[in-house]
């Protein structure tokens, strides 16, 4: 009899025909009551975003394996699917280049307020020569801090570096000599990086010591023509700080892929900022590359069902109590 595997999140075409190759493949959207009658027999959850914690794995007994469609994995509690001897798998590599596109993108949109001019070209309000109140400001020779300076920070870096002979800063959990002498990047506390950036781009992975590191004492820290990025995770930062920090004039502008609540809700105060930038947390989000993390997340699947190592396994403590004791097949 094949495993049951659920699918809770839309997936690109031909990705549920291949699962189906080799398992009994459930779709059911989390919170459905589908979701709910098969999770008990599922072997296998592959999906981004859903929450996975002991009250969800309590009504997941046959679970072996929960195959992440994204990078980052604060969504699932590791400790808890370590202790229950379940793999967690994610999507590293193959979305690093097109994120940090889309980063560098926002960034420099921010930097020349791309969506505001695009609206005032559409709306009729392009009738004569434009005056500096719709300039923006230089991206080139600027100095860049990156918090956080994992695979995907040094690739922001690297565009900048190289694109724009941005000097770079970088502020991360530990020294990275690579990035140091590939880009000539150099290490900062954070205080020092936030006080000589023009810009500030988080880049760093949600943990509980990240958690609203960015708040009204760091936007204070900035210059007051800093532009601040976020590409991480809307969690790092507070809100209402940021809010406070655009309205007053404390930072120049803000551009947003993540937010706290995601999908942001239109009333939201950020929205009706013209100095902050949003995006629908879309780093990721090219055909090609959204194609390359479901079909790594598949291979994770099908190798952490078939007792061989996933690719992108996060919890490697697993697979080694399952060499010793043998107890998944
Ligand atoms: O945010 C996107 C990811 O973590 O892959």
């Amino acid at each position: 009899m094949k495993k049951q595997v659920m699918i809770y999140s839309a997936m690109p075409d031909g990705c549920v025909a291949e699962l189906e190759k080799q398992f009994e493949v459930v779709t059911a959207a989390p919170g459905s009551p589908e979701f709910e009658q098969a999770l008990p027999s599922s072997l296998g959850l592959i999906g981004s975003g859903l929450v996975v914690d002991s009250a969800l794995l309590d009504r997941a007994p046959s679970l072996r394996i929960v195959s992440n469609i994204s990078a980052g994995y604060d969504n699932l509690d590791i400790d808890e699917l370590t202790n229950r001897g379940i793999l967690a798998t994610n999507t590293p590599d193959v979305l690093t280049e097109t994120t940090a596109d889309a980063i560098f993108g926002l960034l420099i949109s921010t930097a020349r307020r791309i969506p505001e001019l695009d609206r005032y070209v559409k709306e009729g309000s392009w009738t004569g020569k434009i005056d500096n109140s719709l300039f923006g400001v230089d991206v080139h020779g600027k100095t860049l801090g990156m918090i956080g300076m994992g695979k995907i920070g040094q690739a922001v870096a690297e565009r900048a570096r190289f694109g724009f002979r941005m000097e770079i800063l970088y502020h991360n959990r530990t020294r990275k000599p690579e990035a140091e002498a590939k880009l000539d990047a150099v290490y900062r506390d954070l205080e020092d990086l936030l006080r000589q950036s023009d810009f500030v781009c988080l880049m760093a992975p949600q943990t509980p010591e990240t958690i609203r590191m960015i708040g009204e004492r760091e936007f204070g820290l900035m210059k007051e023509s800093a532009i601040f990025i976020n590409g991480s995770r809307g969690a790092l930062v507070d809100e209402n700080a940021l809010v406070e920090a655009l309205t007053s004039g404390r930072i120049l502008a803000a551009g947003l892929d993540v937010f706290e609540k995601e999908p942001i809700g239109i009333s939201h105060p950020l929205l009706s900022l013209p100095n902050a930038v949003a995006l629908p947390h879309i780093g990721s989000a090219t055909s090609e590359t959204r194609l390359e993390m479901a079909r790594l997340a598949i291979q994770n699947l099908i190798e952490g069902l078939s007792g061989k190592t996933p690719p992108s396994l996060i919890n490697s403590e697993v697979k080694a109590s399952r060499n010793t004791t043998n107890s998944y097949e």
